[in-house]
C-alpha cells in the first residue's frame, strides 16, 4: 500500500498493492490495520455505498452537516471518474480549495476524504460503478451541498458542460457565498 499526501491536510491518495498473475489480479481493497498504519488515521468506517452512473453523470458537491459529517474512502470498481474533494473546514489554511484525481478500475486508486469536505465526481467512461466507505451513517436531515459549477471553486470537470447529467436536486444547490453555515 502506498499513501500520498495531497495539498489538503488529511486528504490522502491510497494505492493498494496489486498482485497480478496469469488469471488476473488480487488486491485488498480495505484492511483496517494497514489503513491505520499507513494513513496515521484510525477512522472506523461503518457504512459502504455503491452507485452506478453513465458517462457525464455528475453527483455532488455533497456533504453532511455537523455531527453527521462523513469521512469517505472512495474508489471506482468499473470505469473512470474525476473525483473532487473541497475543503470546507473552518480555519483550514486550504479552506475553499479542492483536490481532484482520476480514479479508475485501471489505476485502482482510492481517495480518503476527511470530514468537513464536500465531495463529488463526474463519470468520464461510458459508465462507472463507484464504491465508498463512510465513517458515519446517512442522515437525510443533515444533507447539504454546493453547486458543482461554483466559481469560488472553479473546478474543471473535464467534460463539456452540455455533456453533464446532473440531478435537479444538485442543479438547485447554492454557491458557497449563498450557502450559509455548512456546519463544519
Ligand atoms: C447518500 C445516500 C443516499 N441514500 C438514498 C437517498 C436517495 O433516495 C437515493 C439517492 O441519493 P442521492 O441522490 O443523494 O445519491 P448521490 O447523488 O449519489 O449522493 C451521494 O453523492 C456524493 C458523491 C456523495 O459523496 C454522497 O455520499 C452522496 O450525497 O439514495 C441512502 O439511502 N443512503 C445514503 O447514504
Amino acid at each position: 500500500m502506498n499513501v500520498t499526501a495531497t495539498p489538503l491536510e488529511g486528504c490522502l491518495i491510497i494505492e493498494p498493492r496489486v498482485f497480478g498473475d496469469e488469471r488476473g489480479y488480487f488486491f485488498e481493497s480495505f484492511n483496517q490495520q494497514k489503513f491505520n498504519e499507513f494513513t496515521g488515521q484510525d477512522t472506523v468506517f461503518i457504512q459502504d455505498n455503491q452507485s452506478y452512473s453513465t458517462k457525464g453523470v455528475l453527483r455532488g458537491l455533497h456533504f453532511q452537516r455537523g455531527s453527521s459529517a462523513q469521512a469517505k474512502l472512495v474508489r471506482v470498481v468499473k470505469g473512470e471518474v474525476l473525483d473532487v474533494a473541497v475543503d470546507l473546514r473552518k480555519g483550514s489554511k486550504t479552506y475553499g480549495q479542492h483536490f481532484d484525481i482520476r480514479l479508475s478500475d485501471k489505476n485502482n486508486l482510492q481517495l480518503l476524504i476527511p470530514r468537513g469536505f464536500a465531495h463529488g465526481f463526474v463519470v468520464l467512461s461510458d459508465d462507472a460503478i463507484f464504491q465508498y466507505k463512510c465513517d458515519n451513517y446517512y442522515d437525510r436531515s443533515a444533507e447539504g451541498g454546493l453547486h458543482y459549477a461554483d466559481p469560488a471553486f472553479a473546478i474543471d470537470w473535464i467534460l463539456p458542460h452540455e455533456q453533464l447529467i446532473v440531478s435537479q436536486k444538485d442543479i438547485e444547490l447554492p454557491n458557497l457565498t449563498d450557502a450559509g453555515d455548512t456546519g463544519f
